[in-house]
């Protein structure tokens, strides 16, 4: 039988590693190598040139806008191959900076822009004089709850299927009540924190787009995950109480 392996590519990890990013890899490897699956883990910092025929998954992390702008030029050189990968199913996770980098560009409080993929529909403004969109944040999903926490001076504006809707804090710009973007097998979200860790069933689902991306089964056997349930109630009963965990999706009303 075809042994089930996978190659997971992340991306500048030298650049765009905030608040932990680097722990959606961890959980990844760690939740596959608990199933007998084994996974390659390809550091592409800013000398390599990513392989993306290579990959199965790729993750960008969030980066402050020095690290973005610095990104934005090496990403910039490999738009093509990008837009062809996710154009053919390649699936992508993309956290706050990674996320912006999505889109047309991401324009900084003094005007300058940042020229991103284009691969979405999408652009971010940092406005002037706007205040940064801070703290913890919990939205209802595909998934669940998906909760973490989001540091981001930029407003996202997209006409894609968003990834959630805001239960508490701000989201893609304060204000449409929307969180994240889910486009093809592409999920670009403010969440960090990092977000995996807190969101098992979110993690579940990038792997089985993965390995299925990647030629395999994507039936994932169940893991025993009553700590990071526990861990995740305690999270919305301390800092987000009104949000609740009950089975029908959280009670609070969307923003
Ligand atoms: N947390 C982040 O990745 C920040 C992204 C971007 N620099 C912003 O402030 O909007």
């Amino acid at each position: 039988m075809n042994e089930r392996t996978l190659n997971i590519a992340h991306l500048y990890p030298d650049l765009l590693n905030l608040y932990a990013d680097r722990g959606n890899i961890v959980t990844l490897v760690q939740r596959l190598r608990w199933r007998g699956i084994e996974a390659t883990v390809h550091e592409v910092t800013h000398q390599d040139a990513p392989r993306l025929s290579a990959y199965d998954l790729v993750l960008l992390g969030g980066g402050s806008d020095r690290e973005q702008e610095i990104v934005g030029e090496y990403l910039l050189k490999h738009k093509q191959e990008f837009k062809a990968a996710v154009d053919s199913g390649l699936p992508l996770l993309a956290i706050c900076g990674g996320y912006q980098l999505l889109g047309a560009f991401y324009q900084l409080p003094n005007g300058q822009k940042i020229q991103g993929l284009d691969i979405l529909d999408m652009y971010t403004s940092a406005g002037t004089g706007l205040p940064r969109l801070i703290g913890n944040v919990a939205i209802e999903t595909e998934y669940g709850i998906v909760m973490g926490f989001e540091n981001h001076g930029g407003r996202t504006v997209h006409q894609h299927r968003p990834l959630g809707k805001v239960l508490h804090g701000h989201g893609n710009d304060g204000e449409s009540g929307y969180e994240g973007v889910h486009h093809m097998n592409i999920w670009g979200t403010y969440i960090h924190g990092p977000l995996l860790p807190k969101n098992p069933q979110f993690a579940d689902a990038v792997l089985a787009t993965a390995l299925e991306y990647a030629g395999h089964s994507a039936v994932l056997d169940p893991l025993d995950d009553v700590v990071e349930e526990s861990a995740r109630r305690a999270f919305l009963a301390r800092r987000m109480p009104d949000v609740t965990t009950s089975p029908d999706a959280a009670t609070a009303q969307p923003k």
